[in-house]
């Protein structure tokens, strides 16, 4: 390709990603700059040690609470870092600080059980200052207890007679703003009673990209139909519903039990640091007057304060390389980014095997069951454990305070890997660095991707030869102990499968698991249900 060609900007397909709002028009405001803010939020937020709103905060307070007044879906793609969660949160707390009845008006929905937690975390420092609840779906407690938290049961009198289909008319929603992942919000629209998006006002889908490749029981049609007017299907007053839910339908414009009032149109909310361009991915939001607010003139930004690096170095010795500058970045808090779950695995034992060195390691990835990740995660949030060996899927949107350093171990395979990984240092206006271990083959790739993105200088490093080198007979030594592990390992598991008495023991065990469990969620829902 020729110099002028890598020049030509890429135009987007949809007419009105063309003209974005500028983000960077936008300065920093302090909370007493919004004659707006309810003062309750206000009090909220400088008690969450917050004084003044970010630019992408600004630009969709403008968009929503200011003169554009909600009008339009709102879709973001901002740097990681630059506050989106609460840019969304605030005016959408504004907006329903005034609801009169309690019903299940806001949906977030985030791809991980992590990550909703964290954004869970944002609402509920806000929300209860102006009376509203907020609730989870995620699957991290059992479905009944999650259950009883976002279903209000009717307080029935001691002498009124129990009628079960009253009892389901009667039930609602107990949250105002509920913050789920696809597969339990599915979960609740297919089989709990009382759940119901039949007044939901606002939807946010959060990472974007990454939840538009989550087809997870057509979990976007499905909601997206759910909030739908039926004058807006065209089905007319028939009610389409899932098998099993109840009041799914929004009923001709019209909201029930509001005497008459007009109900407000479902206002869409779109996020991320990579927002997908795709016009076949964007169609399937159904987007009503889109407006895109964006930072930059490329298509990716990298935060201002974010330092990179790339550290040419020979393949075989990549561990060694590793281990001599997580040594010269002392205690710092790092996360280490890889390829796949095995290679997290393969090196974070690895480095185990090292004996002494002046940090703790942990393994972050979808290789544990999520109470262990939960785990590993809280103690890398506490600074228990100061270096984080993880995969891509597991820590896009991740905020974790004080993390320093992202060393990608392995060269990310596209630039949008590349802004998710870096992204975990340098928020929030922070300083941070990103560090690239690449062989000398790799450095050409490397720099094309880079220049997809903003802020895309990119500086080579180097570690002192001695400090490399004196890692030599530690490196040896961890490596014989890796290969001797795996080896057990691999003995283990064949045993296992060439024991067909053994087989058959794991299998019946396995089986009477998977029963149990069957019949523990049968129990819990017939339970939610009487
Ligand atoms: N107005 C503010 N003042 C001070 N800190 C803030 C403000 N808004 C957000 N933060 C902090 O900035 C950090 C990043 O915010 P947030 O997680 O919302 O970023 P993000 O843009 O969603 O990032 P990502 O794209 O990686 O998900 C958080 O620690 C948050 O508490």
């Amino acid at each position: 390709m020729g110099d002028d060609s890598q020049h030509v900007k890429r135009v987007p397909h949809l007419p009105w990603m063309r003209n974005p709002v500028d983000i960077d028009q936008f300065e920093e405001r302090p909370l007493g700059f919004l004659p707006s803010l309810d003062s309750r939020l206000k009090e909220a937020l400088q008690k969450m040690g917050i004084q003044s709103l970010f630019p992408v905060q600004v630009a969709v307070w403008q968009e929503t609470i200011g003169p554009g007044a909600f009008e339009r879906d709102i879709c973001v793609n901002s740097p990681t870092g630059s506050g989106k969660t609460l840019a969304y949160a605030l005016p959408i707390v504004q907006m329903l600080a005034h609801r009169k009845i309690r019903c299940l008006r806001a949906l977030v929905v985030l791809p991980t059980r992590d990550l909703a937690l964290q954004v869970k975390e944002v609402f509920s420092a806000i929300a209860p200052a102006v009376g509203l609840r907020v609730g989870l779906a995620v699957g991290q407690s059992s479905i009944a207890d999650e259950i009883s938290e976002l279903i209000e049961r009717p307080k029935l009198g001691s002498c009124s007679p129990f009628d079960p289909e009253d009892v389901y008319m009667e039930l609602q929603t107990a949250v105002d703003i509920l913050v789920a992942t696809p597969g339990r919000l599915m979960d609740h629209i297919n089989m709990t009673k009382g759940f119901s998006l039949e007044h939901l006002c606002y939807l946010v889908v959060d990472e974007t990209d990454r939840l538009l490749r989550e087809a997870y029981q057509s979990w976007l049609p499905n909601v997206i139909r759910l909030t739908q007017s039926t004058d807006q299907t065209g089905h007319g007053t028939s009610v389409h519903m899932i098998p099993g839910s109840l009041t799914t339908m929004r009923r001709c414009g019209v909201e029930k039990g509001f005497k008459g009032k007009v109900y407000p149109r479902l206002v869409k909310m779109i996020l991320s640091a990579t927002l997908t361009q795709d016009p076949s991915k964007i169609s399937q939001l159904d987007l009503h007057h889109p407006l895109l607010l964006t930072s930059g003139a490329k298509r990716y930004k990298l935060p201002k304060s974010l330092e990179s690096f790339k550290l040419v170095c020979r393949s075989k010795l990549k561990p060694l390389y590793l281990v001599a500058l997580l040594q010269t970045l002392g205690a710092e808090k790092s996360i280490v980014f890889t390829s796949s779950v095995e290679s997290t695995h393969r090196l974070s034992t690895l480095l185990k095997f090292f004996g002494e060195l002046p940090f703790k390691i942990s393994e972050y990835s979808r290789r544990q069951r999520q109470p262990v990740r939960s785990k590993k995660l809280k103690a890398f949030r506490e600074g228990k454990t100061q270096v984080l060996i993880a995969t891509d899927a597991m820590t896009r949107g991740m905020d974790v305070e004080g993390i320093r350093n992202v060393i990608n171990y392995d060269m990310p395979a596209f630039v949008k890997t590349y802004i998710h990984r870096a992204g975990r240092t340098a928020r929030a206006g922070q300083s941070g660095r990103c560090f690239t271990l690449l062989r000398q083959d790799e450095v050409k790739r490397f720099n094309k991707l880079l220049e997809k993105a903003d802020n895309n200088s990119c500086i080579f490093d180097s570690l002192a030869t001695d400090s490399v080198e004196s890692l030599r007979p530690l490196y040896s030594s961890a490596l014989e102990k890796l290969k001797e592990h795996e080896q057990s390992w691999t003995a283990r598991k064949s045993r296992i499968s060439f024991n067909p008495e053994l087989k058959q023991l794991f299998k019946n065990v396995l089986t009477v698991k998977l029963c149990r469990i069957k019949d523990c969620i049968v129990r819990e829902r017939a339970l939610c249900l009487v």
